[in-house]
């Protein structure tokens, strides 16, 4: 049994109906240690003949046998392993990746076998001595001569030690005396005991092997063998595995280094979009935060101040405007409720006194968790026998410097009705414990002062408002003001009024968040004009390296891990262009909060650590998806026709 057999192989060429038949019917049998040179007319199928050899080519009639086992049943994978681990391809044009260093070239090769990294460099090193380039392995392939890229070519076909070399015309570019050279090196391969098939035009060539093969009309004219074959080698091919995913990475990187310029160029459009998205939502952040600010430094959000709902024409009777133990206990059963505090509020009729100055009070009422004690400029908020000034009344008894009233003691004056509805003046000494800021609070003391106040003279009050606080984010005011509103009264009526700014402070940031959407979404069509760049450029960089593709497949890649090429590609543009949105975003956000807290103290943009994992998840998968029908079409590519590429 001969080491490859060649089965009676016929193959035609097709245009529309018409058949154009190239091999007819070729009957070879080939042996370990052999070196065979196949002559014909040019265009008498000897390059078809080798793909078929090689594995590149399936469509065909007939068999290949390699130590017995037919490849005509192989699955395109096992062809794939076929050309990695028993055949090595030398082609007349060199076919060497130009954007890779030579060593880098032989190692592609070598990163298909299952070497370990170490072994494969010393590999690349070692063959590359043996072919005579130990000097030039950093060069590039435009570095150097046509002799010298095909002893990489042959370093390269070397990598996975296999046992079958094909060279198509090897020699068909070089001058005699690197064809003398190149024939040497063949020679030397199969003297090491491997099957050397070469195809050739000169006859000079051919007289170097053991054996000539003449093809004419398609079929075998005539087959010498012209010197012993050597021995057949007993050494195994390396094991070898498809590109991992690793190299793929490696190799994408080569590239885009290779292709810099236009690279950066993509990256940055591409970080356009991801920056305005980033920027949008940063922005959006610092608005809500800053609207929010102003809001809760004024007041409590998480507290609303709840009046008995009563007409007002009627003249007020204390019952019916008093909040009584019944309205209190539903509104606590109301859920997020955390608190209620009794409050009371006088309208009019007050007059604050000190020495020969008085003002005039037009609304009191009870301190209450909804006067925030930031709002107090000087001192604190009243405790029992205190009350706290506005600024404006404060100004009444100190023009110049209302603070310094704080400590001072100040008489409090109240005109109303006793129980037989005579006027009665009710007054009481007390301390000033504090300040409020200018159009902020209100002069205020606590319900127990109030109380006093009243019952010094005999008079009982009962809460007219109660404080109601509700408990965690700002958001679960608005369910229970509207629980709260929804109660009715014995006239059907709305029982409650409620005054506060929770439930307008969520609608309001209900209203921020959609907007900042909405202006996020229209900075993600500039996503979408990145996507379709992503795709264009690597269309074009499918039909630029489509050469490589069909080098690589030669070699034994698969389609996947071609596929896994542009992938890696569209990674690496995601990954770039979403770092540098970032740091530009950044940027922006350093200068843009810089600006803003010189004038209104406040940091405007707020690009939370949620937003950069966002932009750049957006950034990385929108690039692959973008990468799905470039790398389907590159990984589609028929070998064949990648190689004649042009
Ligand atoms: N893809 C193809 N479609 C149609 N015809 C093809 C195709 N490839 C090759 N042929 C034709 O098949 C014939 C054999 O081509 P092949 O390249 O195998 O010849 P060759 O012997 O290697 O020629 P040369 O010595 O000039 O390289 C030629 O007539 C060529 O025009």
């Amino acid at each position: 049994m001969s080491y490859l057999e060649l089965r009676n192989i016929k193959k035609s060429y097709y245009l529309g109906n018409q058949e154009f038949p190239v091999l007819t019917g070729i009957d070879l049998a080939f042996n370990q240690g052999e070196f065979v040179s196949i002559l014909g007319e040019s265009g008498g199928g000897k390059t078809t003949l080798m793909n078929i050899i090689g594995g590149l080519d399936s469509n065909y009639s007939g068999d290949v046998v390699l130590n017995g086992k037919s490849l005509r049943h192989d699955t395109s994978k096992q062809l794939d392993a076929y050309r990695r681990q028993t055949i090595g391809f030398i082609f007349q044009n060199f076919n060497l990746i130009s954007h890779l260093t030579i060593f880098q070239n032989v190692m592609v090769s070598l990163q298909m076998t299952t070497l370990s990294h170490r072994e494969q460099e010393q590999r690349a090193h070692e063959l590359l001595t043996k072919v005579g380039l130990k000097e030039h392995m950093k060069k590039y392939p435009n570095q150097i001569s046509g002799g010298q890229k095909q002893r990489v070519a042959i370093a390269r076909a070397l990598a996975s030690d296999p046992e079958i070399i094909i060279a198509d015309e090897p020699t068909g570019a070089l001058d005699s005396q690197n064809t003398q050279e190149i024939l040497q090196l063949l020679d030397e391969i199969a003297t090491e005991g491997k099957l050397v098939i070469t195809v050739t035009h000169s006859q000079t060539v051919a007289d170097y092997g053991t054996r000539i093969v003449r093809l004419a009309d398609g079929k075998i004219g005539e087959d010498t063998t012209i010197k012993k074959p050597y021995t057949a080698s007993n050494a195994n091919e390396l094991s070898t595995r498809t590109l991992k995913f690793g190299a793929t990475l490696k190799m994408a990187l080569e590239n885009m280094r290779y292709n810099l310029k236009r690279n950066l160029l993509i990256v940055f459009g591409a970080a356009i979009g991801i920056f305005s998205v980033i920027v949008m939502l940063g922005l959006g952040n610092g608005v809500q935060g800053y609207i929010n600010h102003e809001i809760y430094s004024q007041v409590n959000p998480n507290a609303v101040q709840v009046t008995k709902n009563v007409s007002t024409d009627s003249s007020p009777d204390m019952n019916k405007i008093s909040v009584s133990g019944k309205d209190k206990s539903r509104i606590k059963d109301i859920k997020n409720v955390q608190s209620i505090d009794n409050g009371f509020f006088v309208q009019g009729g007050s007059q604050l006194r000190q020495g020969r100055k008085t003002a005039s009070v037009s609304f009191m009422q009870t301190y209450n968790k909804t006067i925030l004690s930031k709002s107090i400029s000087k001192g604190k908020a009243p405790k029992d026998g205190q009350i706290m000034l506005t600024k404006e009344i404060a100004e009444k008894f100190n023009k110049k410097n209302p603070n310094s009233m704080v400590g001072k003691k100040i008489t409090f004056y109240q005109n109303t009705l006793d129980k037989q509805k005579r006027p009665v003046v009710l007054s009481k000494t007390l301390t000033v414990s504090g300040v409020s800021k200018a159009n902020t609070g209100s002069t205020s003391v606590t319900y127990n002062t109030m109380k006093t106040i009243y019952q010094d003279k005999g008079l009982t009050i009962k809460p007219n408002f109660v404080t109601v606080e509700i408990a965690g984010n700002v958001k679960n005011v608005k369910p229970v003001t509207n629980k709260i509103k929804a109660f009715k009264n014995d006239k059907g009526k709305a029982a409650y009024q409620i005054t506060g700014v929770g439930g307008f402070v969520d609608t309001l940031n209900t209203y921020i968040t959609l907007a900042v959407n909405v202006l996020a979404t229209i900075a993600g069509i500039s996503l979408l004009v990145s996507a379709i760049m992503i795709i264009v450029v690597l269309y074009i960089s499918v039909s630029e390296r489509t050469k490589e593709i069909g080098i690589l497949r030669a070699l034994g890649a698969s389609k996947g891990s071609i596929r896994n090429l542009f992938f890696s590609e569209a990674f690496f543009i995601g990954l770039f262009s979403s770092v540098l949105a970032i740091v530009l975003a950044e940027i922006l956000q350093m200068v843009a909060n810089n600006i803003a807290q010189s004038g209104i103290n406040y940091s405007i943009m707020q690009i939370s650590t949620g937003n950069l994992i966002f932009g750049f998840v957006v950034s990385v998968v929108i690039s692959l998806l973008a990468a799905l029908a470039p790398a389907g079409t590159a990984a589609r590519l028929d070998p064949i026709e990648s190689l004649s590429y042009e």
